[in-house]
């Protein structure tokens, strides 16, 4: 994620040594025209030292624009890259992981946004620092040699507690996810919550105020101690230069005017060993975020042979066979909770099949399976005679599908447009819509709609993809009685009438009769595939 390369770090030291020395020319002057040093009270140094801050001045503004530009491209490529992995990973994973890992990657990036100034002060300090440490050690070695051991001893404590710091910093991150989880059960459970007085007021003390507490305290914690460290380094150079000034003179290793030196030395370090110092409470945060964002990328890295260009479309839909197929949801412990399969079922080109089974016999996990958003642990699927790479692909091609919990877009991402398409014209008649919707705008297709008339907007758009099969997923349970009976009995035939392929998971007992296939789930395998026939229907209650 976030790596120095070697163009990068030259270019830092392109910027940061012509800086630093320009900077120490400024000292360098200031030092030696306060010490009285002949030479250097007269104009011409005057004009020098003008010359040397204008010089720093245009060097930090052109650094400080090229080290933004490169921060910003880091950040916004980087969400980018989120964002993709997020779309490219498999439903198994989201399902995983869940969507609070997405809503912290994308905070942990934006702590990134603090990299231009971060990097500026740090190589700045560092080389200011070194300079005049240099130039301590042409003074006098023994007094430079004392100041050093104390900037070591400061240094040492420093290490010490950001390698402490980072832990607790990994805490506080696990503390923001677990209230993101909670935010995102306010906004899909804020009816549920509006209902129940004790639901909220639980929500709220017994698992966010505990939470947001042990996060507040812990960043407070966090940036106390750091803030300690800044206090303690800044009067430590207080104590510093006590040493020099009323210590120092009493060793004869230094003369007056090296004392002076000396002092106005260790005041003009101060800014850069306080910054060194303030920059890490910066860079642990860098560094857990980097490994946070790291252990994210990974999480959602593809295991998967995903064709990264648009799939091959396959010519058209013959048949589907599954063969000895086999899924399992493991818990993190490796347990199976649920084991689908084996399957073996053939769905052959303008058949209407029911699914139908008890809850929790695994009908929409075998719609997963069959729609190739999960794939099988064991098994074989075979697409119009073949069964080779992409065949998962290749068949998403030929389905669309509306799931229980449908979505509409905010936006059309689709290939076709709806403005002046007679087509979905036509659809928003067929689905009774044509009243609601009123115009072909996209405005007037992704407003709120009710339940019942959102599916009826997802079975629009799906059969404006022109797909050969359509997947349904309790599709018509938010529908009304008069609707039902409509998508049944006058729908479902036309879509059969105009060579589409239907797989419909139903509980609707009173219009199984109107299907070509009942296939019954039962405890994840199927335990029934009959083709139906009116009489079959009324002698024999398959769905019982
Ligand atoms: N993402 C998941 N992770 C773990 N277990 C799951 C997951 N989704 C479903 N299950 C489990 O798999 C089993 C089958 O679920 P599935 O949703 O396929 O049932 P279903 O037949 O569609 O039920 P319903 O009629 O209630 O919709 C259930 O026991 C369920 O708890």
């Amino acid at each position: 994620m976030l790596q120095l390369k070697t163009r990068n770090a030259l270019f830092l030291l392109m910027y940061a040594v012509p800086n630093t020395i320009l900077s120490f020319g400024i000292v360098y002057i200031i030092n030696n025209a306060l010490a009285g040093k002949e030479g250097l009270l007269g104009a011409d140094t005057g004009w020098l030292f003008l010359g040397l801050v204008i010089c720093t001045y245009a060097l930090n503004i052109f650094f400080q624009r090229q080290l933004n530009r490169y921060s910003f491209h880091l950040l916004y490529e980087n969400e980018k890259h989120v964002f993709g992995k997020i779309l490219r990973s498999s439903l198994p994973r989201l399902e995983k992981f869940g969507s609070k890992r997405f809503f912290t990657a994308v905070e942990d990036l934006r702590t990134f946004s603090f990299l231009p100034y971060a990097v500026t002060h740090t190589v700045n300090s560092l080389l200011m620092l070194v300079l005049c440490i240099i130039y301590m050690f042409s003074l006098s070695v023994i007094a430079a040699l004392v100041i050093m051991l104390m900037i070591a001893v400061l240094a040492g404590v420093y290490l010490y507690v950001v390698r402490a710091m980072s832990k607790k910093v990994r805490t506080l991150r696990s503390y923001n996810e677990q209230y993101f989880q909670y935010v995102d059960d306010v906004m899909k459970g804020f009816k549920e919550l509006k209902l129940s007085f004790f639901r909220r007021e639980n929500l709220m003390n017994k698992f966010l105020v505990p939470n947001r507490n042990n996060a507040r305290d812990l960043d407070f914690r966090i940036n106390y101690i750091f803030l300690s460290i800044g206090l303690v380094s800044q009067y430590g150079l207080y104590f510093v230069v006590g040493l020099v000034l009323f210590v120092l003179p009493f060793t004869g290793w230094l003369s007056t005017a090296d004392i002076i030196a000396y002092v106005v030395m260790i005041l003009f370090i101060s800014g850069p060993v306080n910054n060194l110092i303030n920059l890490q409470q910066i860079f642990t945060r860098f560094r857990v975020a980097n490994g946070r964002i790291k252990k994210f990328m990974s999480d959602f890295e593809m295991l998967e042979d995903v064709p990264e260009q648009a799939p091959e479309i396959s010519a058209g839909f013959n048949d589907l066979v599954f063969k000895n197929i086999h899924f399992n949801y493991d818990n993190d412990a490796g347990e199976t909770m649920f084991s689908l399969g084996p399957v073996d079922l053939q769905v052959n080109n303008n058949e209407t099949i029911f699914i139908i089974g008890g809850n929790g016999s695994g009908k929409s996990t075998f719609i997963n399976l069959l729609t190739g958003l999960y794939k099988p642990s064991a098994g074989q699927i075979v697409l119009n005679g073949e069964d080779g790479p992409y065949c998962r692909e290749k068949l998403q091609s030929l389905i669309a599908a509306v799931f229980t919990d449908n979505h509409l877009f905010s936006q059309n991402y689709e290939t076709f447009s709806l403005d002046g398409n007679p087509e979905y014209g036509r659809l928003l008649q067929l689905m009774q819509l044509d009243k609601v919707v009123g115009e072909d705008s996209e405005a007037a297709a992704r407003r709120k709609f009710s339940k019942g008339q959102s599916k009826r907007m997802s079975l629009i758009f799906a059969l404006l993809e022109q797909k050969p099969v359509i997947v349904l997923d309790e599709w018509a349970a938010d529908q009304d009685p008069h609707f039902r009976k409509y998508f049944y009995e006058i729908l479902l035939p036309q879509l059969k009438q105009q060579g589409k392929t239907v797989i419909a998971v139903t509980h609707d007992d009173a219009y199984f009769h109107l299907a070509d296939r009942i296939v019954k789930f039962d405890k994840g395998i199927i335990v029934k595939d009959v083709r139906v026939k009116t009489d079959v229907l009324h002698s024999e209650a398959i769905w019982s």
